[in-house]
């Protein structure tokens, strides 16, 4: 399966320029053909992309009332959306649509590209599920190897004819320890052995290594200790330069200074911008 990025490309520079003076001059031969100096043009692309939550309604199967009610939003790449809001109103109903593990009873989620000067650049996509990681609340406790060598590669494909896709995943592998912070963690190691600050990593690393454009993230703070918090804040501080994140969590406090746009979930599936009251 070939790893197509959905978002665009880092802004785009291209210039025609004219060259300096006494290269013109030694090239005379263009005003005997009568060419013209062209006016000097500098073009900055800026483009993006957006993520976004088209009216979303959700009402699962066999039920009769709706958990999500006309949710939207819109989080552009390579920043960090929050959500916040009381238990049980619906936050990670959302995330589970986002990633693909349901599908919305109406409305849909797309991927928008813009014009830098915001003007919608034609037709949305739907987001490619396979271009979404998902980190679920204590996800430590669905570790199933007893090293992280094979914590890390139990997803991975088995068949024989699966060599360069395999090749690829390795190759993502030093990169996501990396990026992470677990490149000093011997791959014979017992998962349950980490810390629980290097478990998260862990986690992150496992989603990391199938470089999705969304991370999404379900209360990553959850159950750690201050030094830990103040660490995974750290990391996904970092990992925003690299992709977009989406989180759902109680700690506004330690996450205030990351969040690019934020949404606060009403009791009744309804999503409305709000910065985290802290
Ligand atoms: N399959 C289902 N069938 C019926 N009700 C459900 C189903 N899944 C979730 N719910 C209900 O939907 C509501 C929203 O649940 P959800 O887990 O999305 O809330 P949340 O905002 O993430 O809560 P928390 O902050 O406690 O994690 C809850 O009342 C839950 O009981």
């Amino acid at each position: 399966m070939a790893a197509v990025s959905t978002f665009s490309s880092p802004a785009l520079i291209s210039g025609i320029c004219e060259p300096p003076a006494s290269f013109s001059a030694a090239n005379g031969w263009k005003q005997a053909l009568g060419f013209r100096r062209k006016k000097k043009h500098r073009v900055i692309s800026c483009d993006y992309s957006c993520i976004e939550v088209r009216d979303v309604c959700y009402r699962p199967p066999g039920t009769e009332l709706n958990i999500l009610n006309g949710v939207n939003l819109s989080l552009r790449e390579k920043s960090f959306g929050l959500i916040f809001g009381k238990s049980g109103s619906g936050k990670t109903t959302l995330l589970q649509l986002l990633a693909g593990l349901n599908k919305p009873t109406s409305g849909s989620i797309c991927i928008q590209r813009y014009e830098d000067d915001g003007q919608p650049k034609a037709d949305s996509e739907l987001l490619p599920t396979e271009k979404v990681g998902i980190v679920f609340q204590f996800p430590e406790r669905f570790f199933v190897a007893d090293n992280v060598l094979d914590e890390i590669t139990f997803g991975w494909p088995r068949q024989k004819g699966s060599l360069q896709l395999k090749e690829r995943l390795t190759s993502n592998l030093q990169r996501a320890f990396n990026w992470v912070g677990l490149d000093s963690i011997p791959l014979d190691k017992d998962p349950q052995l980490l810390s629980g600050g290097y478990k998260r990593r862990l986690a992150l690393a496992i989603q990391l290594v199938q470089t999705p454009d969304l991370l999404i993230l379900d209360e990553p703070l959850a159950g750690l200790d201050w030094k830990a918090r103040a660490d995974v804040a750290k990391l996904l501080k970092h990992l925003k330069k690299e992709l977009t994140l989406l989180v759902v969590s109680h700690d506004l406090r330690e996450l205030a200074a990351l969040v690019d746009q934020s949404w606060r979930m009403e009791t009744g599936g309804v999503l409305l911008a709000e910065r985290p009251p802290v």
